[in-house]
């Protein structure tokens, strides 16, 4: 057998020099599976796919239309049988030439002459089997490969026609095998590097087709590289060429975390190492076969796997160190196996007896201490290992059979050391009272395998799935608002370790539209992703998202000022959706909505997160909450409400206008969007209704007397040409500066609240002295006066405004939430 090269750079690696000196540009492959060709449709499919691709280097390998290669095996059959089939060469003959005429009307004639040849000496190959050597064997390489041929052919035909140059080439002048090996193992690397370098170097640097799963044999007569051929041709060229990638295309969106036919929600792994891959192929799962990831997983070079049905979709991605998000990559289910566990021999017998009867275990665990060894075999293998242990194992072997077992694995590199990870499948087995019969850790732990009845087994594989593969994101988010405050918040999901795993950002929406992703956004993609792809649906639509999420806790985000959002808020959460605010207004407004808060929380079991709506997160909503929980009972209130009035005053001192401080407390994020909220008083009068409700005190808007800074005749105006009279604002504060500077007083803007209920907000003039007085920058002032804290009141302080400290207190809600509920 030949030395396989396994350093792609190294020196063993010459042609790659020889590939490297033909340009900077890398060679991408793509490779095309039948289900791609199925059709005129499916080819029209791979075409726009590949135009998108030009002006890249690139190498497309081509499986047969589907279903020809089976048509050309069963012609093949049916001539050895003696009965050969002439109709069926013509069927392809036709199918193919149609496919032509549709798909390339200026080269029809000579591809149809072309098919014509080929299926003249396809003719006559069938009709050589029955007497050729080695039953005809000998010839079904040349048969099968014919397929592959045609649809290369066809390809760059219709790439011609549609103006893009294309080229084709024989992959049997290209790849070399020895006839004795099998898979990966069977391509003769060195000679197929030489070959691919110097055919290379003529190549023009455009797109260049060849057909899949033929391959030339060391005498040179034609080979093909067996089931799954094309994936392994790819591979093959893929690391010959070098290549920056290879993409393989198939009708599925990728590798999915389960199987669809078992699981509905199964989705695309997004990225996951070429071990765990491996493991996924070996335990059955419809992904790449280990032969084809082997040479790639050599070269390092990443495989993607994507829909020709859906190229927009990003398909998973098959690298050395992959990241993203799930406890599991994927969960594998085998049903109809049985357990055998044997005793009092060495492990090694029972190994052994088991290879010479062609069983392959599915699992085991072996204890040589106890001369013990468990393992699982599937049900069908029994008949076979059960004679070879009589025969082998001798007189003192206990062997104990279970039948009616399936093996459940969670695919993912490190999970048998991952404590998190165990936890989450076991408890997700607890929960459902499934009883663990065995759990067996694979030898290279990428995965863990637990052995359940199968009774339990498509119950449990949703449970683990729901828990590992999709359910990880305990949290799903959705983000109403991408504003300042909303946008300081999807910087700070970026950067939380929770994001991807245990917390899913499903929607993210802004006045124009929702972008919508049930596998997940990047949050420093969702501004520009929501520019590009979202619709214009309305924030229903984000709710929606939540609610088909499976995550066990869904919280949507409001970082809006709109009414009409938090007019929603109490439907919501009695829908089982939580609410996080930044928007003061369903609760700071009239009574009867904030009671329609609390009764949505009621019915819906779900919480409402407002830290962000008092203080911009100061700890004061929570303080009172929790004195009143332990039976204190607020007296008096008083303090500093608003971060940007607070900033104004305490810059404010007759020297620049007013005008000017409140242009740079915008720029500062400090002011509501209509910085007239704040001016009006109205910002700092919800404040105090939400912190009086929250004290039980039920108070009504029109029972805080508001008393604010803009002219009455400029309150109603559109927000320019308030700002075109803001000099008139400038005129009032000074006048109110100056009278308090009169009496050696400052100008502050605070709020009082009694336990009486009355209420009040305004500007006032105090001492330098007083505790209003002394604040700097946005800091907010909250003096709680209560039955226990009577001779000195409870003081909080800190700022009170600006993006960062807002969204980081919608973030701490929301994951509050998450670990509470
Ligand atoms: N700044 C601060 O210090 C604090 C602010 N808050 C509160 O945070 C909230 C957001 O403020 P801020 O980020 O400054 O505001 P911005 O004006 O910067 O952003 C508001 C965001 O809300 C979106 N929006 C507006 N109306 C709707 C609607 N009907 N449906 C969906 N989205 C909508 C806007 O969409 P579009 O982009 O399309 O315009 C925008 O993305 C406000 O309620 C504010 O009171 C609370 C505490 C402190
Ligand atoms: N505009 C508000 C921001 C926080 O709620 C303020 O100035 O306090």
């Amino acid at each position: 057998m030949n030395a396989v090269v396994v350093d792609a750079r190294g020196a063993a690696a010459p042609w790659l020099d020889e590939i490297a000196r033909q340009g900077e540009l890398r060679w991408r492959v793509h490779k095309f599976g039948g289900s791609c060709l199925e059709d005129l449709e499916g080819f029209r499919r791979v075409l726009d796919i590949l135009q998108s691709e030009a002006p890249v280097r690139c190498f497309v390998v081509v499986s047969a239309v589907r279903g020809v290669t089976d048509a050309l095996l069963g012609l093949f059959e049916r001539a050895r049988a003696g009965e050969p089939d002439r109709a069926g060469v013509e069927l392809l003959i036709s199918q193919h030439t149609a496919l032509a005429h549709a798909l390339a009307p200026d080269e029809a004639r000579t591809l149809a002459a072309g098919f014509q040849r080929d299926g003249e000496e396809l003719a006559w190959l069938l009709a050589q089997v029955r007497t050729a050597p080695r039953g005809g064997y000998g010839l079904v390489d040349r048969i099968a490969g014919i397929g592959e041929y045609w649809s290369s052919r066809l390809l760059v035909a219709a790439l011609r026609q549609r103006g893009v140059e294309a080229q084709d080439v024989d992959a049997r002048e290209l790849l070399l095998v020895e006839a004795t090996q099998r898979g990966a193992d069977a391509i003769a690397w060195d000679e197929s590097a030489r070959l691919v370098a110097a055919a290379s170097a003529r190549w023009p640097e455009a797109l260049i087709v060849a057909p899949g799963f033929v391959a030339r044999s060391r005498d040179g007569g034609a080979a093909t590289l067996g089931r799954n051929g094309s994936d392994l041709s790819a591979a093959a060229f893929a690391r010959l060429l070098d290549a920056e990638s290879l993409t393989v295309w198939k009708d599925v969106a990728g590798v999915l975390s389960a199987d669809p036919r078992l699981i509905r929600r199964a989705r695309t792994a997004p990225e996951l190492s070429y071990a765990e891959a491996e493991e996924l192929a070996a335990a059955g799962a419809r992904v790449l076969h280990p032969d084809t990831l082997r040479p790639l997983r050599r070269a390092n070079v990443p495989v993607l796997v994507r829909s020709s049905r859906d190229a927009r979709q990003p398909g998973s991605r098959i690298v050395g160190v992959p990241t993203g998000c799930g406890a599991a990559r994927a969960v594998t289910l085998e049903e109809d196996t049985v357990s055998v566990s044997v005793r009092g021999v060495a492990g090694s017998l029972v190994l052994s007896a088991l290879e010479r009867a062609g069983v392959q275990p599915r699992a085991l665990v072996q204890c040589n201490a106890r001369r013990s060894l468990d393992l699982v075999i599937t049900a069908a293998d029994r008949s076979r290992a059960e004679p070879a242990f009589a025969g082998s194992l001798g007189p003192f072997a206990q062997v104990e059979w279970r039948a009616g077992l399936a093996l459940l694995r969670a695919v993912r590199a490190g999970f048998g050391g991952d404590a998190r990870r165990m936890a989450a499948l076991y408890t997700a087995l607890a929960d459902l009272r499934v009883p663990i019969l065995g759990s067996f850790q694979d030898s290279h732990d990428h995965g863990l395998s637990v052995l359940i009845a199968g009774d339990h087994a498509h119950a449990a594989l949703n449970a683990v799935h729901a828990r590992l593969c999709h359910g990880t994101a305990k949290l799903a988010v959705a983000v109403v608002g991408t504003g300042l405050v909303g946008g300081a918040l999807l910087r700070q999901l970026q950067q939380h370790p929770a994001c991807g795993d245990d917390l899913r950002l499903v929607a993210v929406a802004n006045s124009r539209s929702v972008l919508i992703d049930a596998e997940g956004i990047t949050p420093d993609t969702a501004t520009a992703r929501l520019n590009w792809e979202g619709k214009p649906l309305g924030v229903e639509a984000a709710v929606a998202a939540l609610q088909d999420s499976d995550a066990h806790v869904k919280i949507l985000i409001d970082a809006t000022p709109a009414e009409s959002v938090a007019r929603r808020h109490a439907e919501w959460l009695a829908a089982g959706v939580h609410v996080v605010s930044a928007n003061k207004i369903a609760q700071g407004t009239s009574l009867a909505r904030w009671r329609e808060v609390r009764s949505g929380c009621r019915a819906g079991k779900t919480q409402y997160g407002d830290a962000a709506t008092v203080g911009a997160g100061l700890p004061v909503l929570k303080t009172l909450r929790r004195l009143q929980g332990a039976g204190d009972g607020l007296l008096a209130l008083e303090g500093v409400f608003s971060g940007s009035l607070s900033f104004l005053f305490n810059a404010y001192d007759g020297s620049r206008p007013f005008s000017e401080l409140l242009a740079e407390a915008r720029e500062r994020g400090y002011t509501e969007p209509d910085p007239r909220a704040d001016l009006s008083g109205g910002d700092v009068a919800r404040k105090l209704l939400i912190l009086a409700r929250a004290a039980g005190i039920a108070i009504e808007e029109t029972d805080v007397v508001v008393q604010g800074l803009v002219p009455a005749e400029l309150t109603a105006l559109p927000a320019e040409d308030f700002f075109a009279r803001i000099d008139e604002v400038d005129a009032q504060i000074a006048r109110q500066y100056a009278e308090a500077a009169a009496q050696g007083k400052v100008l502050r803007y605070i709020a009082t609240l009694d336990r009486t209920g009355k209420a009040q907000v305004g500007p006032q003039a105090v001492r330098r002295d007083h505790p209003c007085a002394t604040l700097s920058g946005a800091d907010n002032l909250f003096v709680l006066t209560t039955a226990r804290y009577h001779e000195r009141p409870l003081v909080i302080s800190g700022p009170g405004a600006g993006a960062e400290v807002t969204a980081q207190a919608l973030l701490a809600d929301a994951l509050e939430i998450a670990t509470t509920v």
